[in-house]
């Protein structure tokens, strides 16, 4: 199949369905356990190649410069790796996820930037050397590059393919905006969570899932403990990343659609399916 020119690519959001904070590195950095599903819902990115060189962004993002953008941070990264001329590109980001919501929005547009642009510019790179490239531009890139759902240890970055149920889900975003760092910086947080070793146990029990940033967003962010509270009603309930957003998990679109309808009122979110395949991959096998 000829690939379009503009081409419109899915940058859908991850659910961290469960993370532990198992220990931390010396430079710093938290060592998580975690279990990453993709949901097939996200924002889009379109390609259009032009004969003009060098890479424009259509949409600047509110709050965030273009050279800070990780769509630019990631096209110039890619276009550092060959000595070739490059035709042109302008990309327009349709953006649908809440930023710092924990739902990986820019991570997941860095790495359909990445996927996106190794195809349209042919530069045949692996999976293996983009999951490495992404890596240095976030700890959440890999697992949106590689597509898979997996559990996910280190900072995120290995990854092993899991399969939990492709469940429905009610995401909520509590009005509110958290910045990972703070998270990670605060004295109350639970670092010392036993590593779990059979994985594939864990994958199909949601009873067991838990966040350990949990506890400690729940005292800072009164609006994300009223709405954990409220959707814990209706079956557990949890934390994806650093928050600020929500998950339920529920068997049936009807039964996640009914509870959606009966959110209290002025909370944003949506309702969504777990997918264990990236609705990105999906779209670039058909392209090939
Ligand atoms: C927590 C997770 C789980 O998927 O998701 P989000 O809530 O961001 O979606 C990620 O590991 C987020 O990784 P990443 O996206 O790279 O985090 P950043 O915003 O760069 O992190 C900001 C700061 O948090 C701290 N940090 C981050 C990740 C980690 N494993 N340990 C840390 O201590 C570091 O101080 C870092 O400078
Ligand atoms: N294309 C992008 N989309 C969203 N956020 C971006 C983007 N590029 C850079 N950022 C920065 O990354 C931060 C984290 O965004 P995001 O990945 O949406 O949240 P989270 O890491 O909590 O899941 C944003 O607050 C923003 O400053």
């Amino acid at each position: 199949m000829t690939t379009p020119n503009p081409l419109t690519l899915p940058s859908p959001a991850k659910l961290n369905l469960f993370l532990h904070i198992v220990g931390r590195r010396p430079d710093g950095y938290h060592e998580l356990q975690t279990l990453f599903q993709f949901l097939d819902y996200g924002d889009d990115l379109t390609f259009t190649l032009t004969t003009a060189p060098g890479v424009r962004l259509e949409n600047p993002l509110p709050g965030v410069a273009d050279e800070d953008n990780l769509i630019i941070r990631a096209a110039r990264l890619l276009a550092s790796t060959t000595p070739r001329e490059l035709p042109g590109v302008t990309i327009r980001l349709d953006k649908r996820l809440p930023m710092g919501g924990g739902l990986g929005g820019g991570s997941s547009n860095c790495a359909t930037t990445l996927l996106g642009l190794n195809h349209l510019w042919n530069l045949g790179l692996s999976i293996d050397r983009l999951a490495e490239l992404g890596l240095s531009l976030g700890a959440d890139v890999p697992v949106f590059v590689r597509g898979f759902a997996a559990w996910g240890e280190g900072v995120g970055e290995k990854l092993t393919p899991a399969h939990p149920p492709e469940d429905w889900f009610v995401v909520l975003k509590p009005a509110c905006d958290i910045n990972t760092g703070n998270i990670f910086s605060e004295q109350g947080l639970t670092r010392d969570t036993p590593r779990i070793k059979i994985a594939p146990a864990f994958e199909g029990d949601a009873s067991r899932y838990r966040n350990d940033c949990e506890d400690v967003v729940r005292k800072l962010y009164p609006e994300v403990n009223q709405s954990l509270t409220w959707l814990s009603q209706f079956g557990p309930a949890r934390l994806t990343g650093t928050g600020a957003c929500i998950f339920g998990r529920f068997p049936t679109e009807s039964a996640a659609r009914i509870i959606w309808e009966s959110k209290p009122s002025g909370i944003t979110g949506f309702v969504a399916k777990g997918v264990n395949i990236s609705p990105l991959h999906k779209k670039l096998t058909e392209l090939r």
